[in-house]
């Protein structure tokens, strides 16, 4: 227990509330790293080895490789009774609130089959579900019945079969693998700091992973992905972009996909999904989108020089380029940002709940000034 009572802080910025072994952000550097490893690595690697990485601290071999694309491929389809509740929900219910509510409910297995311990396997239950449910409410959007089956060697081959109902090409699998390694893990990120708190109740993990997808939900955090594409799109192009940035910053608005708590310098992750989307963007509907972000991003920059300050994009700045190139609408974004965090929702899981304390802060009493009720 901390005994320095006098200690405060509103948003714990800078404030150092644990320690772990999964991933190091270094914001001043602008480099970030799953279990040492540095994501510009990470990202040309196998989606399952990074998995596996990320969870267990262990690069696993090819053929632990590919029982966990077959585990993943396996579970990631919804039972009768799952598919029944999907049906109760309202039809535009967003995906992320869809998933929040619907990750308790998902029927977990009581023994294990992978030798990984059952917390581990149960996450990974939940992982693969998790796609099942993007699949089938995307579907459901369209007035299609959820598929069942598909190739069951490569786990984003397979989700990108559920989703729009025929094999990909590989070079749609190795784009999706990659931002989904790229997003997979950070820190104490706020969707993943609300996991630990979750989680030091005892609550069990599929609690803790609704808890942090309702967390990721928000603007200023995970949801920034859908809200920057849907800037550029409302902007409409890279001329207009400067006058829009110029109001925002009169309004007092944040411009989304811009600013970063921890990092100094450009967003490793975005200075890796920029030249991505730039090689993805070729019709003449993505190019605009994509030049109008980049004019976004240089109004800001430019904004913000001539106040002594500076700004760089985040990880959601660029990724809903890529996005949008593997057909995915932009309210599903954030989906599938929950559908990569969730190993690292997993992770920390574990890891926290080896040496558990309740997370319990303090806050200091201010009586309201009038009476609340009369
Ligand atoms: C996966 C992720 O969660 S990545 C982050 C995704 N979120 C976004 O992209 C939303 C837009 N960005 C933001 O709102 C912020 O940059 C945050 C929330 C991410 C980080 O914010 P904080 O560390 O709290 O920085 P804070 O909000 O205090 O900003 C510092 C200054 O920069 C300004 N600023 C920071 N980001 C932005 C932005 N996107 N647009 C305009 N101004 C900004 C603030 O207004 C503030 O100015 P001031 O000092 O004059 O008051
Ligand atoms: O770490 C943060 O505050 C937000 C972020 O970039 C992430 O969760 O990927």
């Amino acid at each position: 227990m901390t005994d320095n009572e006098n200690l405060e802080s509103f948003d714990l910025a800078g404030v150092i509330v644990g320690e772990t072994a999964i991933s190091d952000v270094d914001g001043a550097a602008g480099r970030l790293s799953y279990r040492g490893v540095d994501i510009v690595d990470l990202a040309e690697r196998p989606f399952a080895e990074v998995v596996w990485l990320v969870l267990f601290g262990e690069t696993p071999d090819a053929a632990r490789q590919a029982q966990l694309n077959r585990f993943l491929c396996q579970h990631a389809r919804l039972t009768l009774e799952e598919r029944q509740v999907l049906k109760l929900l309202p039809q535009h219910l967003h995906p992320m609130l869809m998933l929040q509510g619907m990750v308790p409910l998902i029927e977990l297995p009581e023994a294990e089959t992978l030798g990984v311990g059952l917390d581990a396997e149960h996450g990974l239950v939940i992982a693969a579900k998790i796609s099942a449910l993007i699949a089938a409410w995307y579907r459901r959007e369209q007035g299609l019945s959820p598929l069942g089956g598909g190739p069951d060697d490569n786990f984003h081959q397979h989700f990108l079969t559920l989703l729009h109902g025929q094999v990909p090409d590989a070079d749609a699998v190795r784009i999706l693998d990659a931002t989904q390694i790229l997003q997979m893990e950070h820190s104490f990120n706020a969707g993943t700091f609300a996991g630990r708190v979750c989680a030091s109740t005892l609550a069990p993990i599929q609690s803790v992973i609704s808890a942090s997808i309702g967390t990721l939900y928000g603007r200023l955090h995970g949801g920034a992905d859908q809200a920057a594409l849907e800037m550029a799109q409302s902007i409409g192009a890279p001329e207009k972009a400067a006058a829009y940035v110029a109001q925002c910053l009169a309004e007092k608005t944040k411009i989304m996909g811009m600013g970063h708590r921890e990092y100094r310098t450009v967003d490793p992750r975005a200075k890796l999904l920029k030249p991505m989307a730039m090689n993805l963007c070729n019709d003449p509907d993505s190019r605009r989108l994509l030049d109008t972000l980049i004019a976004v991003e240089q109004a800001c920059q430019q904004e913000f020089a001539t106040r002594g300050k500076e700004i760089w994009a985040n990880v959601e700045f660029y990724k809903g380029a890529v996005f949008h190139n593997l057909g995915l609408p932009t309210h599903f974004f954030t989906a599938m940002f929950a559908m990569a965090r969730v190993y690292g929702y997993i992770a920390h899981y574990l890891e926290f709940s080896r040496e558990s304390r309740l997370i319990r802060p303090r806050a200091r009493y201010v009586p309201a000034r009038e009476p609340a009720m009369a």
